[in-house]
């Protein structure tokens, strides 16, 4: 296995461009690919979550131009018409491809199969074929109940009425939205339970928007697609930068800033994990803030107690700055962490304790209490890009530290270390 040793970082300073926000990527992609007109996208994210949509959008018929660079991507939309594909599509452990697809070929004629990493067959799906049976889709689990991987006999769908719970992931509720205007009548839709993650949501509304269709949402409870919709291209589109990959160099800066300008996101961002500069600045980060950047200072570090619901992926990172913050760090309403990339909140747990911090993993919580001082050692990172990056906050602080199997940041930054060393002074 590979690994990376980082050297103690004496200062983090200069100028970073974030690359493509994934989840604005993935869905603008699709939309693009089912809309009517061709549709130019910039700034997409060149990352393994994007190349599987891409990939899967080829199979299914979809004219898909791409510049050298990967950034620029021409969609020739299908006007809602995709071709029975000749193999399985293989969406890696992609979130953002699986469950959206799912829902948006449930509505389309053909026939697919949907395959993926051995952990996206651990990641549960049963929430949205339940909506989706309710509504006479036709999907046939492969292996193990409500997993991947799954097999779809896609048709014309009538609409009506459905139920989804959304207690684990919103991605569900994002993937029939983004199916709705497929159907042939009105889609009503009452949430279960109590929505997570719910600025995904706005995402979605948001990028559906840009293509034409109005979603009306009352208090994350109810939502309404009326028919008589479709997809239209917008022509051209950027993808804002990515609010969540933006979190490592917000943190690295408020431990150990020099100053760094973060360009591509700010006060005008769409995407809920801006939060976190927010956060950060509880923290004791300094921040200034503009449309479209940011500018990030180191600050006294004081640990903070708070819901992180609405930014489950940002907020793994003040898991590690909670190593350099005084006092505890407490980070609640995080249930679902437990079913991504791995089960994040026993890796977080493990690997913070190997580090000597004093740590409680409840099973919807993480305490984090800072050592003396830290210990040397490995840290896996399970196949989670985020845990990769998050550790590296160790070395910022000021402590040698080896990450283990560093490449599978590609799922979302695959220049990530590179990006770090270049604001780096060793
Ligand atoms: O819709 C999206 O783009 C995402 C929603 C979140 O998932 P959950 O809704 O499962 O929390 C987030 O963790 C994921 O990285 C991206
Ligand atoms: C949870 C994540 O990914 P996915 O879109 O596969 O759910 C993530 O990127 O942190």
């Amino acid at each position: 296995m590979e690994q990376l040793t980082l050297k103690p970082i004496k200062k983090v300073s200069g100028s970073v461009t974030l690359p493509g926000s994934k989840s604005l990527s993935n869905r603008i992609l699709l939309l693009a690919a089912l809309a009517d007109g061709v549709t130019q996208v910039t700034n997409l994210l060149d990352s393994d979550d994007i190349r599987h949509m891409l990939k899967a959008l080829g199979q299914l018929g979809v004219k898909v131009e791409l510049n050298e660079d990967k950034t620029i991507a021409t969609v020739h939309g299908v006007s809602g018409k995709f071709k029975t594909p000749d193999e399985p599509l293989f969406l890696g452990n992609a979130g953002t491809a699986y469950r959206p697809l799912t829902a948006v070929l449930a509505a389309i004629e053909g026939n697919y199969e949907l395959i993926g990493e051995p952990r996206m067959e651990e990641r549960p799906i049963g929430h949205l074929v339940d909506a989706l049976d309710s509504i006479d889709a036709d999907i046939t689990y492969l292996k193990n109940k409500d997993y991947p991987p799954l097999k779809i006999l896609g048709k014309k769908l009538a609409g009506g009425h459905v139920e989804i719970d959304g207690s684990i992931s919103s991605q569900f509720l994002t993937a029939i939205l983004m199916a709705a205007p497929l159907l042939d009548g009105d889609l009503n839709i009452s949430i279960i339970g109590e929505l997570v993650s719910k600025p995904y949501i706005d995402i979605t509304i948001g990028v559906m928007a840009k293509f034409g269709v109005h979603v009306e949402n009352d208090n994350y409870q109810r939502f309404v697609v009326n028919k008589g919709q479709s997809y239209q291209s917008p022509k051209s589109i950027m993808v804002e930068g990515d609010a969540s990959s933006a979190s490592y160099f917000i943190a690295a800066a408020a431990i150990n800033g020099g100053e760094i300008e973060i360009n591509g996101v700010g006060k005008a961002s769409v995407q809920g994990d801006i939060g976190f500069a927010k956060v950060m600045e509880q923290v004791g980060a300094k921040i200034d803030w503009y449309d479209e950047k940011l500018v990030v200072r180191k600050g006294e570090l004081n640990g903070v107690d708070i819901n992180a619901n609405a930014i489950p992926d940002a907020a793994m990172t003040l898991a590690t700055v909670a190593l350099f913050a005084k006092g505890k760090t407490a980070i609640r309403d995080i249930y679902n962490w437990r079913v991504k990339e791995t089960d994040r909140l026993h890796a977080m747990a493990t690997e913070l304790k190997k580090l000597g911090a004093e740590v409680i993993e409840g099973n919807d919580f993480i305490e984090v209490s800072p050592p003396e001082k830290l210990n040397l050692v490995d840290i896996d990172t399970y196949d989670d890009h985020r845990i990769a990056m998050c550790f590296s906050m160790v070395a910022v602080g000021g402590q040698e530290v080896i990450i283990n199997d560093p490449k599978c940041t590609a799922k979302t930054f695959p220049t990530y270390f590179d990006v770090l060393e270049s604001l780096s002074t060793k």
